[in-house]
């Protein structure tokens, strides 16, 4: 350990590994200019190697193209993949403390960096800075949990009848694919890279082409912790040709995939006929929050704002439908109204949305809902050709039908509707008629109504009074539309190992 040079990084790193606070970073930009663009490379067995095709990454914020993600090639990929599969043989051998040892180097290095990754997320997604800095922080986390989670692991002996002992062996699957979204772009790779790593499998792992800088960076990390040649790949590209190409290869024995729903259901066709592969989905959610009349109105409007705003709506457990028992429906509105048009402000709790595509999807929705009356309370349609970024200031709907696709259909931004409810069957109701079923929020004061209540939300969170609140070791997933297998602690080790059962006759 500790021979790795700073010297060997590759270009784009060094200049990125310069920018230290936001101030270095966004005069960096403004220095390098339109043909100077940071051009991040693939990350293929301890090596950076730069790739033929490229597309811009834009700064939300601005608008401007700030560096170059590569394409990568069928071809590309496969040469990920090959070194993934030749690392496999070793990593799949190494003892647990060993494994354990590296994702605390891991964690370490990020940690180390902290600022650094906080910076170039920020600038990438459009998310605020103080939003990426805990994301980083939880990426630490995800290494760490799995560092340790795995060195306490016990396999459970049955003796059947007196005629055998019987036990479980778990070992790891494969080689993985790793497919994660533009919202949390760190926190949600290393949500995977890290159990996928702790288990013995190596991966290659594909961040979105919309937000690859903090896993380019990440790279680095990985570089600098001296992995084992080809235990973790990283290749950059969009889906058409970089993320099909990876999960249709016969290399890959197991997918975790985080994104739209849509194209979960494209993997899943495109592996349909490779029964061996496990699949990890996590997709879209069009999450309710239930408002009962018992609540304290002002913790109520702090949960439900959080849920419906953080990250510019930008997380798939947002809770972007909100149903308030009738008795305080009024009083919540203007409270929440008020609340949201004096925390939620640019430059403030609020970011920019990630993208020109998604701020025109967002807008249209808003179209849409002006087309069909709907009472703006805060917020408005914002312009069609944006020229400073991609801002959208907080909107809250009411006076729409629950038929509205506005109402059924995951829009992903900073929009979020009010309807009303008078019994607690019609809130369940409500709650439940969506095709998701990702996560959801209750808020009330009665104890057997959060049993009552919250068992029958089909969601595979709920949120009682809270939101966001995670331990690593829950199941996490959802129902329905919203994805198949859960991931975390022991979750995890299903997706990312195999099991044989041993008989032995006694
Ligand atoms: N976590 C979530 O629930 C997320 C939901 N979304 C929803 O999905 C909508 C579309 O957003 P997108 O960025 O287009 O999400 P997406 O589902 O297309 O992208 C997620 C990841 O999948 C990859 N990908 C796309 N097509 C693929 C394919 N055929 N095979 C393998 N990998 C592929 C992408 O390159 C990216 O890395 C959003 O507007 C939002 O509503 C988007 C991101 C995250
Ligand atoms: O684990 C979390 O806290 C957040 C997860 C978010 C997603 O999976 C998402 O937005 O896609």
């Amino acid at each position: 350990m500790g021979s790795v040079s700073s010297e060997a990084r590759c270009s784009a790193i060094r200049d990125a590994w310069g920018c230290d606070s936001l101030d270095k970073a966004e005069a960096f930009i403004q220095a390098q200019g339109e043909n100077g663009r940071l051009a991040m490379e693939n990350f293929v067995g301890n090596a950076f190697a730069p790739s033929s095709q490229h597309m811009d990454s834009v700064d939300p914020k601005t608008g401007k193209a700030f560096a170059k993600v590569p394409i990568s090639s069928a071809a590309e990929v496969d040469e990920a993949l090959r070194k993934a599969t030749a690392a496999f043989k070793g990593w799949s051998k190494t003892t647990v403390a060993t494994r354990s040892k590296y994702l605390q180097r891991v964690a370490q290095l990020i940690q180390e960096n902290r600022e650094l990754l906080a910076i170039w997320e920020s600038i990438d997604q459009g998310k605020t800075l103080a939003r990426a800095r805990i994301e980083v922080d939880r990426a630490v986390s995800n290494f760490s949990y799995f560092s340790t989670f795995i060195l306490h692991q016990e396999t459970a002996a049955r003796i059947i009848d007196g005629v055998a002992l019987t036990y479980e062996h778990r070992s790891p699957a494969g080689v993985f694919a790793l497919i994660s979204p533009w919202n949390m772009p760190l926190y949600l790779l290393t949500w995977k890279i890290a159990p996928c790593l702790a288990f013995g499998c190596t991966a290659v792992a594909k961040p979105s082409e919309v937000t690859s800088m903090s896993a380019f960076l990440l790279c680095e990390i990985f570089r600098l912790a001296e992995l084992p040649e080809g235990v973790i790949n990283v290749v950059f590209g969009d889906g058409p040709t970089t993320g099909s190409a990876l999960v249709k290869s016969p290399l890959v024995k197991g997918i975790s995939f985080t994104g739209g729903t849509a194209t979960g259901i494209r993997i899943r066709k495109d592996t349909a006929d490779q029964i061996y592969k496990h699949l990890s989905l996590e997709l879209g959610g069009k999450n309710p929050t239930l408002v009962f009349e018992d609540v304290d109105l002002s913790k109520a409007v702090q949960t439900a704002a959080t849920a419906a705003f953080e990250n510019q709506g930008e997380i798939c457990l947002c809770g972007s439908r909100i149903y308030v028992q009738s008795a305080i429906y009024d009083q919540f509105v203007a409270a929440f109204t008020a609340y949201v048009t004096a925390n939620y402000q640019r430059g403030g709790k609020m970011g920019a949305v990630v993208s020109l595509q998604h701020y025109q999807k967002i807008r249209s929705y808003l179209e849409l809902a002006e087309s069909e009356k709907a009472t703006f309370n805060t917020g408005s349609t914002p312009v069609a050709d944006p020229k400073n970024g991609f801002w959208i200031d907080p909107v809250i709907l009411t006076d729409i039908s629950t038929s509205s696709r506005i109402m059924r259909e995951e829009i992903f931004g900073p929009v979020v509707t009010i309807a009303k409810f008078d019994s607690e069957e019609e809130a369940v109701e409500l709650a439940n008629d969506n095709p998701n079923g990702l996560a959801s929020v209750l808020l009330t004061k009665d104890a057997s109504r959060i049993r009552r209540v919250g068992e029958q939300i089909e969601a595979g969170l709920v949120w009682v009074n809270c939101w966001l609140v995670r331990e690593l070791g829950t199941p996490f997933g959802g129902m329905k539309n919203s994805g198949t297998g859960r991931e975390g602690g022991e979750y995890s080790r299903e997706v990312f190992t195999v099991v044989r059962t041993l008989h032995i006759p006694m």
